[in-house]
């Protein structure tokens, strides 16, 4: 058996402040004390200097706990003329060691095409970055019974151009869009029958990049249902929206994972 430490990555969208962020390293240094889970948190990036500075300052308190930063996107290019854009060298010069790519809101909302996903996936391990590649499936899709099609789809792209060894430093998340944000979560047994398909597509390849890749589960994570799907054997913690910007069920979801 691989031994895949659980994950709790907090994706605050456009939400949240630096005061949220200072109340999430209090309770962290009052109840983070192991390292059986890892924390990574992955705010809006104008806050990213001001965890950075959190984590510096609580590196004593943390002693002992395992927490990160990521970012939410990054430009699939190295720089230039890309107005807003942020570059995998800049995310990295600020201390993340994550970067969330892919994620559906993108996908759907800012025309990322798989092409331009995969790009970012090179972009953020040439510069050093661990990816967080989201996949998922859309509502219309699952009815139609496409799920492993549209999953299968999403991947194949990043590893013909990556390569499937690129999948050693990487996370996949698997976030279906009818499950993101709506309050109505994967059951378990759907979240472990899809982590299970994408650990075979990548096990077919790689049988150890298929033991050893991380794949957590997104959408609509919260502390009432996480302990049952963080218990599934394919699933290895998960991606938190809405919860993540709440310090109490934050710090509940990452004692779930590390007792998962
Ligand atoms: O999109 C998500 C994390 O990236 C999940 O969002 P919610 O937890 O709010 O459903």
């Amino acid at each position: 058996m691989a031994l895949r430490r659980p994950m709790v990555a907090g994706n605050w969208k456009m939400n949240g402040s630096a005061a949220l962020a200072q109340e999430l390293f209090k309770k962290f240094a009052a109840k983070l004390q192991n390292d059986s889970a890892e924390v990574v948190l992955c705010p809006p990036s104008i806050y990213l200097e001001s965890v950075r500075q959190l984590l510096e300052s609580n590196k004593q308190t943390l002693d002992g706990a395992l927490v990160r930063m990521g970012a939410q996107n990054l430009s699939q290019h190295d720089f230039g003329a890309y107005t807003g854009e942020i570059s995998g060298q800049m995310l990295k010069d600020s201390g993340c060691r994550y970067v969330i790519i892919g994620h559906s809101e993108r996908r759907r909302m800012y025309g990322e095409t798989s092409n331009i996903v995969a790009e970012k996936f090179a972009a953020a391990q040439k510069h050093g970055l661990t990816p967080i590649l989201c996949v998922g499936e859309s509502g219309p899709a699952r009815e139609a019974r496409r799920t492993f099609e549209v999953i299968a789809e999403e991947l194949d792209i990043v590893i013909e151009k990556n390569g499937t060894m690129a999948f050693d430093n990487a996370i996949i998340a698997y976030e279906p869009l009818w499950a993101v944000g709506t309050g109505k979560s994967a059951t378990p047994e759907q979240a472990q029958e899809v982590h299970a398909f994408i650990r075979n597509r990548l096990s077919e390849v790689s049988p150890f990049i298929g033991e050893n890749i991380r794949i957590l589960y997104g959408g609509s994570v919260t502390p009432s249902n996480a302990a049952d799907i963080f218990a599934q054997p394919d699933v290895d913690g998960g991606l938190i929206g809405g919860a993540s910007l709440n310090s109490s069920e934050f710090l509940s979801l990452c004692s779930i994972a590390m007792s998962a």
